[in-house]
């Protein structure tokens, strides 16, 4: 059985999780942070073909494929050995990202693409889910603000794609209550940490008593 804490941050585009995420690992000890898709070199080169805005021809089953492809290189060479070692590991998206957006948003059926990934991660799933819920329409608006950050494939979707990804998580909240928490991300950005790290505490009191 794994010592470690796996808790993942999952949300529409711009609902503010790399921002949090960053905050949450500069206050806590013993925490590995990672993202999806990337987070190790192979995952990263998978990262570069999904996300390219040339790749316009790519078909959903495809980019379902290649996500899962992706998060199972970085669950076997990061997450899993981390989680061995008993480490706190803070995952920027995960396995809900594929469920809401290719599942629900493109279409694919979020049990078709359960499927592909339970292939991927057999049955580490995260201890832990923060959702952080946010209308699509500040959530993009907050990216726009942001001039520095990429513009990758799937930010250029249209908004009623974005809808459909906040739709998307809405379904897997109810399929997933014991796993998954939600924050209102609209908040400002002292509450939302408030609240984000209070979870986070929790649930490392709760595997871990004695910490
Ligand atoms: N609660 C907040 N209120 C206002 N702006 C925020 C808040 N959280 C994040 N931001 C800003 O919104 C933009 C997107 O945040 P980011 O953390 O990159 O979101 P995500 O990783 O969910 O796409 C950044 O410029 C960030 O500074
Ligand atoms: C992990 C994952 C991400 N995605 C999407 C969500 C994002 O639009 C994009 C990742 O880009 P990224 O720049 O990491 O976005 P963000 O800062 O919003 O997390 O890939 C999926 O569609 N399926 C997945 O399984």
């Amino acid at each position: 059985m794994n010592k470690g804490i796996f808790i993942t941050f999952e949300g529409p585009d711009g609902a503010g999780k790399t921002t949090i995420i960053n905050m949450v690992t500069e206050q806590l000890e013993n925490v590995l942070l990672t993202r999806e898709p990337g987070g190790i070199d192979i995952a990263e080169q998978i990262r570069r073909v999904i996300l390219a805005r040339e790749n316009t021809a790519m078909d959903p089953r495809t980019e379902a494929l290649l996500y899962a492809a992706a998060r199972r290189q970085h669950l076997m060479e990061k997450v899993k050995p981390a989680l061995e070692e008993g480490i706190v590991v803070l995952c920027d998206r995960f396995v809900d990202s594929s469920l809401a957006y290719q599942g629900h948003a493109r279409g694919l059926g979020i049990d078709e693409v359960l499927k592909i990934n339970q292939f991927a991660i057999e049955d580490m799933m995260p201890d832990l889910t923060i959702y952080f819920d946010i209308e699509p329409e500040l959530g993009l608006k907050r990216i726009n603000k942001n001039k520095g950050r990429e513009v990758n494939r799937l930010d250029l979707e249209n908004l009623d794609f974005h809808h459909k990804v906040r739709e998307g998580y809405a379904i897997l909240m109810e399929r997933f209550p014991n796993r998954i928490v939600k924050i209102d991300a609209s908040d400002t950005l002292e509450k939302v940490f408030e609240k984000t790290i209070k979870l986070v505490i929790e649930k490392i009191e709760q595997k871990r008593p004695s910490v």
